[in-house]
């Protein structure tokens, strides 16, 4: 972001501390936090963070998150958590008279504390909101924003009231067992303050195991996706009880990877619909869908072709680099661990997924 890497080139940055962790640290401490003042956040808990930080290395930290926000405030923006706590805190001085009745939240592993503060503020626990005014739902092996809270620390009492939804309804078994595998080792949480095990969670349905391809370059990586495409569309050609015919979207990492294998699909003749951000799918238009795995989050097709799947590419290598210690490292694997495993489990019936040069070392047993 510009003025970051404004305010970042203005001052000199402590030792052994990249601009990535000092944005990290700006959005998961003191943004999560709401910390207002230097003291506060000399104080702060830094927990799962890694690197200590002494106290005169928060302190050279403190200016430059002054500087950040003062000029953001110039610029008359705002983060999402700067709105949360400043809603919140208009809503809290008239908590008798607000209308709402009830909160209804999804994607819930992606909101921070902040958002959940506003949510509780929203519907206030009392007499008038009740016990039942906000329903959650949220799956923290889906968290593809490093954003995490506890639910009752935001003053939502889940404990003993929360129920796991086990069955899968979408995704094959075969696919939803390796989209579980490529978690290996990731911690996943019940979004509150307890930890999330596997047991019990099944599809409802099996099918095809997940196929690997490697390819020689992405215009080869490109051909095996039209081939693959074709023969699947040629099977439910002939398959005279398909209604219609079955969804397919490719999925890559960035937006560049996905514009430059759309027009390749296209040259080689394929129909092409480029899913982007905000924008809704129209399910009218036929044609492949491409979009990046983050788009991807919330929808679901029959067939999935995840694309430019190696080393280097998932994660990036520029993000890792960034890392400064073992836990921005784990973090930024874990992230993309979680991100793979969106991707997969967007697919019901058919999962490809193709690299060029190595496969991504998180996918782990992965070959070709
Ligand atoms: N009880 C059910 N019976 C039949 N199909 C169901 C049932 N519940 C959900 N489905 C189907 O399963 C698929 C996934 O459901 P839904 O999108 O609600 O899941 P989700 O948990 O929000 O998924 P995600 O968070 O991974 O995007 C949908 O195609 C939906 O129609």
């Amino acid at each position: 972001m510009a003025i970051w890497d404004e305010v970042l080139s203005s001052h000199a940055l402590p030792e052994g501390l990249s601009a990535e962790f000092i944005q990290n640290e700006w959005s998961q401490v003191v943004q999560a936090q709401g910390l207002q003042s230097r003291e506060d956040y000399l104080k702060a808990a830094r927990t799962g963070r890694g690197t200590r930080l002494d106290r005169r290395t928060r302190a050279s930290l403190w200016p430059i998150f002054e500087t950040f926000r003062a000029r953001m405030r110039e610029e008359g923006l705002a983060e999402p958590d700067d709105a949360f706590r400043e809603a919140t805190s208009l809503l809290e001085v008239d908590a008798e008279t607000l209308p709402y009745s009830a909160v209804v939240v999804d994607e819930a592993q992606d909101m921070g504390p902040q958002a959940f503060k506003l949510i509780r503020a929203i519907a206030p626990d009392g007499e008038k909101g009740g016990k039942n005014s906000i329903f959650i739902v949220g799956d923290a092996h889906q968290r593809i924003y490093q954003r995490r809270a506890s639910l009752s620390s935001c003053g939502i009492e889940v404990r003993g009231r929360s129920r796991r939804l086990r069955l899968n309804y979408r995704t094959s078994e075969n696919i939803r067992r390796w989209a579980v595998s490529v978690l290996d080792g990731v911690e996943i949480d019940d979004l509150d303050d307890g930890t999330e095990t596997e047991a019990g969670y099944k599809s409802l349905f099996s099918g095809v195991e997940p196929e690997f391809a490697s390819a020689s370059d992405r215009d080869n990586e490109a051909q095996l996706i039209f081939q693959r495409l074709a023969t699947l569309r040629k099977a439910t050609d002939s398959d005279l009880e398909a209604a219609s015919e079955p969804s397919a979207c490719v999925l890559m990492r960035t937006n560049r990877e996905v514009d430059a294998m759309g027009d390749r699909l296209r040259n080689l003749g394929l129909e092409t619909v480029r899913l982007r951000d905000n924008q809704a799918d129209d399910p009218s238009m036929p044609g492949l869908r491409l979009a990046t795995m983050h788009r991807s989050k919330g929808l679901e097709f029959d067939w999935i072709f995840i694309a430019g799947a190696e080393e280097g590419s998932l994660p990036p290598h520029a993000a890792l680099a960034s890392a400064v210690d073992a836990a921005m490292r784990r973090a930024i694997i874990d992230q993309e661990r979680s991100l793979v495993h969106v991707a997969a489990t967007r697919a019901k019936s058919f999962l490809h997924v193709s690299w060029v040069g190595q496969p991504a070392s998180i996918l782990k047993g992965v070959s070709s």
